[in-house]
């Protein structure tokens, strides 16, 4: 069969993974640790988009009442994120799970020989840990994360890595995400960009962002 797209790259949380209960586990856990305060779901839900490391940083200078500056540059800090990333190694695939249909249009593209790949914010440790909980690793060709370059998304980097790696024009690839970032970093890179309504948006309707199509779920995919 003639497919529309030879390579397709995924955003990962809030579009293949509802992972941010999870998160949100373990941040509270990591709060405690320190005597602080725990935030609530939503909050977290808004924080996403960034990468982990800076959600956790957002919801320090929330509960420190101070700013993300300060919290970046406090001598706690990379304690805090040490003891972060062992709580989030432990709650990895406990709350978080594939949304609708998912797996079955990844392994039906995989199969007509769609390339895919993740382009996440998130770090490459975590980005890691939560494809393996879920057994999607082999499906993805390349992966993505937010520490893999100097620049994270909306800058194109990681989408013109993938273009070059595979050798794909722009017009054949696609970017699937969640977020006015995706959309953001799909327009800088020159790609196709279709979203997902369920996802984070840090709490703002995705149709704000103009998307070239808004898809219900993955099954639009392999329609
Ligand atoms: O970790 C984050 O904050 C964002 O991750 P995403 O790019 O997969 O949405």
């Amino acid at each position: 069969m003639n497919n529309r797209f030879d390579l397709i790259l995924f955003d990962l949380d809030g579009t293949l993974i509802e992972t941010a209960p999870e998160i949100a586990d373990a941040v509270n856990d990591t709060l405690e640790a320190f005597d602080r305060p725990s935030i609530s779901q939503q909050q977290v839900n808004h924080w996403i988009g960034h990468g982990t490391r800076a959600l956790l940083i957002s919801a320090l200078a929330f509960t420190d009442k101070s700013t993300t500056e300060a919290v970046r540059k406090s001598a706690s800090f990379s304690r805090i994120e040490a003891a972060f990333g062992v709580h989030y190694q432990k709650r990895c695939g406990t709350r978080s799970h594939l949304y609708p249909h998912v797996r079955e249009a990844l392994q039906t593209l995989h199969d007509r020989g769609v390339k895919l790949a993740v382009v996440t914010n998130k770090e490459q440790r975590y980005t890691q840990a939560v494809l393996d909980a879920h057994q999607l690793t082999p499906l993805f060709a390349r992966v993505i994360s937010g520490d893999t370059f100097p620049l994270k998304k909306p800058d194109p980097m990681g989408v013109h890595d993938c273009l070059h790696h595979f050798l794909i024009r722009g017009e054949r690839a696609l970017f699937v995400g969640d977020s006015s970032i995706d959309v953001a970093t799909a327009r800088n890179a020159g790609v196709a960009v279709w979203a997902l309504p369920y996802g984070y948006n840090m709490g703002q309707p995705i149709e704000r962002a103009h998307p070239d199509r808004v898809i219900t779920d993955f099954s639009a995919l392999i329609a």
